[in-house]
């Protein structure tokens, strides 16, 4: 037998240090295109034109702590709405209309608190409570009238109201009764609320509206609360993000807006898995447009400023730093989203502005250049927004909002307290 040390030499140390040689190459654009066809989808195509389209923007800017919302510009196109008869094109929200008043008044109070004046908001007031179903006369409401009566309608009817400063008492019509009989008798066995009578569906965006409207109202019970945290928990997915519904689906920024502050509310965050839920807002971020997108592999869009990053404010809110470069995000809202050529904001270039983009723009603009800290007390009512002063920008001069409720926060304050005080005598 010979000696082991002597066998050592006889060892081929490349094999067992694997020290292969790296091989460094170009590789032209003809070589790698075929790859990357085979990996081609019409989305990936849809975004190379985004990119492209959006460093075209970014080149063209000298300066961009110089950029500014032209705020003056938007009022034009949301006042429009009030003024003349609205375009063919849009009867197709012709279930939407509590949804186009709430979209249209919020961004005027959001911009200046004056520009909703008393005549808009008792014509709003007007509208709303003709959205009621008869025999009820202040809720639940429809997307139009003579409509189903439907939670997202009901949701957005009194959110609209909330930001009329209860002119002429219209928070006085509401009826608080009939509305929480309305949710009780959506509320699913699972924790879950269904959208509508008999044949609503349910997802957390039913969850969303069923919280929001009671705790705004002052009538959320243990009743509704009943089994609710633990049907948002298995929501959240293996991404981080949440899906519509219980172990099923894809997380999308939307669904996991309307569970995050629907945890929020029940004060249950601690319930599920943060950290991923920050790493997924923040993978939401696209590098080059800066924008946010609402899924894995999908577009930037202008609305995600809100539904994404309202998660991340509401986390933010509860000591947690921010997933979202606001920075970024906001050179992407007011260079990408906004046109000298349009007023109002849109979705991303090459869109054309509406109702909702504008005020989920505005609204992802305030979150932008704020930082957001929940003073506790009552529910989520407390939330309040402080101007950074970390990154040089001209403010926009936009009022605070609170992310849970997608309302400004002097809004949300007057509307809760008003109900609480009614309560308390
Ligand atoms: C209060 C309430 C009812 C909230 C609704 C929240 C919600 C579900 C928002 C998502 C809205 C949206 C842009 C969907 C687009 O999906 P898409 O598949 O067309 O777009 P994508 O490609 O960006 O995913
Ligand atoms: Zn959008």
């Amino acid at each position: 037998m010979s000696n082991p040390l002597s066998r050592a030499k006889f060892i081929d140390t490349k094999l067992l240090g694997r020290k292969r040689t790296v091989v460094e190459k170009i590789v032209s654009e003809e070589e790698i295109e075929p790859l990357m066809k085979e990996l081609e989808t019409d989305t990936t195509i849809s975004r190379d034109e985004v990119k492209h389209t959006c460093q075209e923007l970014f080149e063209k800017v000298i300066n961009k702590e110089e950029v500014v919302l032209d705020r003056k510009f938007h009022r034009r196109y949301l006042d429009l709405a009030f003024g003349s008869t609205l375009p063919p094109q849009l009867t197709a929200l012709d279930a939407s209309q509590p949804w186009m008043l709430y979209w249209i008044a919020n961004s005027l109070k959001v911009l200046d608190p004056t520009w909703l004046t008393d005549d808009i908001k008792n014509a709003i007031q007007e509208k709303i409570f003709k959205l009621s179903e008869v025999p009820h006369q202040g809720g639940p409401f429809g997307g139009g009238v003579g409509q189903l009566a439907h939670m997202a309608g009901t949701y957005a009817s009194v959110n609209a109201l909330a930001v009329c400063d209860n002119i002429s008492g219209c928070w006085d019509k509401i009826d608080r009764q009939a509305l929480y009989d309305w949710l009780l008798a959506l509320k699913q066995p699972d924790g879950g609320f269904k959208t509508c009578l008999e044949v609503g569906e349910a997802d957390t965006r039913g969850v969303y509206c069923a919280l929001t409207l009671a705790s705004l109202l002052n009538i959320l019970t243990d009743e509704l609360r009943e089994g609710t945290v633990e049907y948002l928990v298995k929501c959240q997915n293996y991404e981080g993000g949440f899906g519509g519904s219980p172990q099923e689906d894809e997380a999308h920024g939307g669904y996991t807006f309307c569970a995050v502050a629907s945890l929020a509310i029940l004060n249950s965050l601690d319930k599920i898995n943060l950290e991923k839920l920050m790493e997924w807002c923040s993978l939401r971020q696209t590098n080059e447009e800066g924008g946010l997108a609402g899924r894995s592999n999908k577009l930037v869009d202008g609305c995600y400023s809100f539904w994404v990053g309202a998660t991340s404010a509401i986390l933010e809110s509860r000591g947690w730093d921010s997933s979202i470069d606001k920075k970024v995000l906001r050179d992407y809202i007011l260079i990408c989203c906004q046109s000298s050529h349009e007023p109002g904001l849109r979705d991303k270039p090459g869109k054309h502005s509406d109702f909702y983009h504008t005020m989920y723009i505005l609204f992802g603009l305030v979150i932008t250049e704020n930082t957001f800290k929940d003073q506790g007390g009552h529910l989520c009512h407390n939330i309040e927004a402080k101007l950074i002063d970390s990154y040089k920008f001209i403010p926009s001069d936009l009022q605070g909002i609170n992310p849970v409720y997608g309302l400004p926060i002097d809004d949300t304050k007057l509307f809760m307290n008003h109900f609480r005080n009614i309560d308390k005598k």
